[in-house]
């Protein structure tokens, strides 16, 4: 197909126009002639199995060299349809030569490889040395149609995984840096940040591709098949100035080895990079759809789609659903030539291939707006047309739901990754709860052996014991009862606590576990309070440790002080049984220990007593605890 010779003036000149003229046939199955060609490869099965010629791949899925019949489905109609003895020159030809022709002329263009995993995406765009494909045919061919005299050629490439790009050129940098934005300059969507290598030769175009395709494979190694996950665009810039006006224009070559378009396995991540592969691919289908309506005259005016995102009908034109439609916005628009290459594989013997090749060969057909013909043929034009009618709306109807079900799958996805999160907070959190747990419980076994030394001081401080004269003896071992009394309450207390803690604790833990584990999206409410009530705890054990710190500084001092006023008592009654006049200077008038019930004062007292430096506890909040 010979696009120059439908061709009226560059893109850049008149982005009005369209690339085609089309002479419509309505056989069903039949392709428009359009600015958008789709073409289907089949990949070679075993040796044994291989069809001899390009007419038919397998005896099951006859095909010709526009056409593939699925058994019970129907029949295909294409551009092309390559058996699996068609070469990559072939398929260059055919898919890929119009396409640069039109860039170097002065259009955008874009060649798409889509299909699922292992079907010869890859294969085809990039080949092998042996049988280049067609990346490496394409960069040949335009560094021998571009004059360098008024043609400079810069290169980039991206790849885009789970909506976040990656510069293949220079993978360090942060992906949230690579931001999308309309440039000015060149009309284009470009990316910021992305490396734009300018290159002079067939060869150093090729060396950075192969540089590229490392930083893709790197990934490739870690989980299986990552490469397919993601979208590898390749875009080929020609910038062209006008030897006489000095003016310049660009246009690009984007080349795009897509996704694997089968659908998501169980796993949370699969499902993720499933999600947002169904997106795009959906995006992207609407789109070239709508292109393929605009330019056969059957629809929106696509070129003021690219510009406006909303066709003539006002249909909206979903190119901010993903950031591939995004990116080649204006690679896509009436006024550019688009050509997908759908890669299908027909002797793949898994359960699920055969539904994902009839996706494929969906995706392709709905891309050049053309009706399945229904497998069994029909004996009349209205009754063809009939079925052509009822094809078309079932597979609106399809399309809808599968939108329907592209975006419940990303909430769902993006529902189950904050549940995920909320449930490592919680462990988080049940974790520092049980930390601040046992440091509780070391507190309360510290103020056990505080009651024990009290115990020991009220003995020795008991009849007969040095150091207190005998009319205060019943005053401070009444002191000290009363303090230890509130200290065995204390004690009795955080036991109470710690014991309710333990089984708040055993039964949120348990169903706020099990909650989170057994229903991924189901009650986010109840995870919620349980997190409130986590929270919760954890403050109050957090004042209860920090009340118990004072408290239990406060004792220590206190209980230095008693030490002290118990040694400077021995050592006075000696020194008044050797001198007792002197006994009547001592600065222990009447009460010698003046411990009351309230801690301060009896604290202070001790202090006063034993010359120490002792501060009454402030907090009122603590000392409404001790007692
Ligand atoms: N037309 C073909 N002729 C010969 N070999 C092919 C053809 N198509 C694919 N293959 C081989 O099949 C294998 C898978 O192909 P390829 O990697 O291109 O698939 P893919 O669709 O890109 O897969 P993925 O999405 O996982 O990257 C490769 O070994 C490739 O060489």
């Amino acid at each position: 197909m010979d696009y120059r010779s439908r061709r009226t003036m560059p893109a850049h000149r008149r982005v009005s126009s369209t690339l085609s003229v089309s002479s419509r046939d309505d056989t069903p199955g039949t392709p428009v002639p359009t600015n958008i060609t789709v073409s289907v490869r089949l990949k070679p099965g075993q040796p044994s199995q291989a069809a001899p010629s390009q007419s038919s791949s397998s005896p099951s899925w006859p095909t010709t060299a526009t056409t593939i019949a699925v058994p019970d489905v129907g029949v295909f109609g294409f551009d092309n349809v390559f058996g699996p003895t068609t070469n990559s020159q072939q398929v260059f030809t055919a898919v890929a030569k119009p396409v640069v022709n039109a860039v170097v002329e002065g259009y955008h263009g874009t060649i798409f490889a889509y299909g699922m995993t292992g079907t010869g995406k890859t294969y085809s765009m990039r080949g092998l040395p042996s049988q280049p494909g067609i990346i490496p045919l394409a960069v040949a061919d335009i560094f021998g149609q571009v004059s360098f005299a008024t043609t400079t050629i810069s290169v980039s490439y991206l790849e885009i995984y789970n909506e976040h790009v990656k510069d293949l050129l220079n993978p360090t940098v942060a992906a949230d840096t690579l931001k999308l934005y309309d440039s000015p300059d060149s009309g284009l969507v470009r990316v910021r940040n992305l490396r734009c290598v300018r290159v002079a030769t067939i060869q150093e175009l090729n060396d950075l591709v192969s540089q590229g395709d490392l930083a893709r494979r790197t990934e490739g190694t870690e989980y299986n098949a990552v490469s397919s996950r993601s979208h590898a665009v390749l875009q080929i810039f020609l910038e062209k100035s006008d030897p006489l006006t000095s003016a310049t224009s660009t246009t690009v070559l984007s080349l795009c080895d897509l996704a694997g378009s089968e659908r998501a396995a169980a796993d949370i991540e699969r499902r993720k990079e499933g999600a947002y592969i169904n997106r795009s691919l959906l995006a992207l289908g609407t789109i070239i759809a709508r292109l393929s309506a605009a330019s056969a005259g059957t629809g929106a005016s696509a070129s003021s789609a690219a510009t406006t995102t909303t066709d003539s009908h006002d249909h909206h034109i979903p190119y901010r659903d993903s950031k591939l439609t995004r990116l080649l916005q204006h690679s896509l628009s009436g006024a550019a030539l688009v050509s997908v290459l759908c890669t299908i594989d027909t002797h793949n013997p898994a359960r699920h291939a055969l539904a994902e090749t009839v996706n494929t060969l969906r995706f392709a057909a709905r891309a050049k707006n053309v009706a399945i013909t229904p497998a069994r043929a029909v004996a009349t034009t209205a009754a063809a047309t009939n079925s052509a009618a009822a094809n078309a709306v079932i597979e609106s109807l399809r399309l809808d739901l599968e939108r329907e079900r592209a975006e419940t799958e990303i909430v769902k996805v993006e529902l189950a990754e904050v549940r995920k999160q909320a449930y490592e907070h919680r462990i988080r959190e049940q974790e520092k709860y049980d930390r601040e747990k046992r440091e509780l419980e070391l507190q309360r076994d510290a103020l056990k052996d505080r009651v024990t030394q009290l115990t020991r001081l009220i003995l020795g401080a008991g009849p007969g014991a040095a150091g207190i004269t005998s009319p205060d003896k019943p005053r401070a071992t009444i002191g000290i009862s009363a303090e230890l009394d509130r200290y065995k309450t204390r004690v009795e207390e955080l036991e109470r606590k710690l014991a309710h803690s333990q089984i708040t604790d055993n039964s949120t833990t348990t169903s706020a576990v099990s909650s989170s584990l057994s229903s991924p999206l189901s009650s986010s409410s109840a995870s919620s309070s349980t997190d409130l009530l986590l929270q919760q705890k954890l403050h109050s054990a957090e004042a209860e440790i920090k009340e118990l710190r004072e408290y239990l500084a406060d004792k220590d001092r206190m209980i230095n002080a008693l030490k002290r006023a118990s040694s400077f008592a021995t050592t006075t009654t000696a020194s008044r049984s050797q001198d007792p006049a002197e006994h009547a200077l001592r600065p222990l008038h009447g009460s010698t220990i003046n411990i009351h019930a309230d801690t301060t004062s009896s604290s202070a007292a001790a202090a006063a007593a034993a010359g120490g430096d002792m501060t009454p506890l402030a907090n009122p909040k603590l000392r409404r605890s001790v007692r």
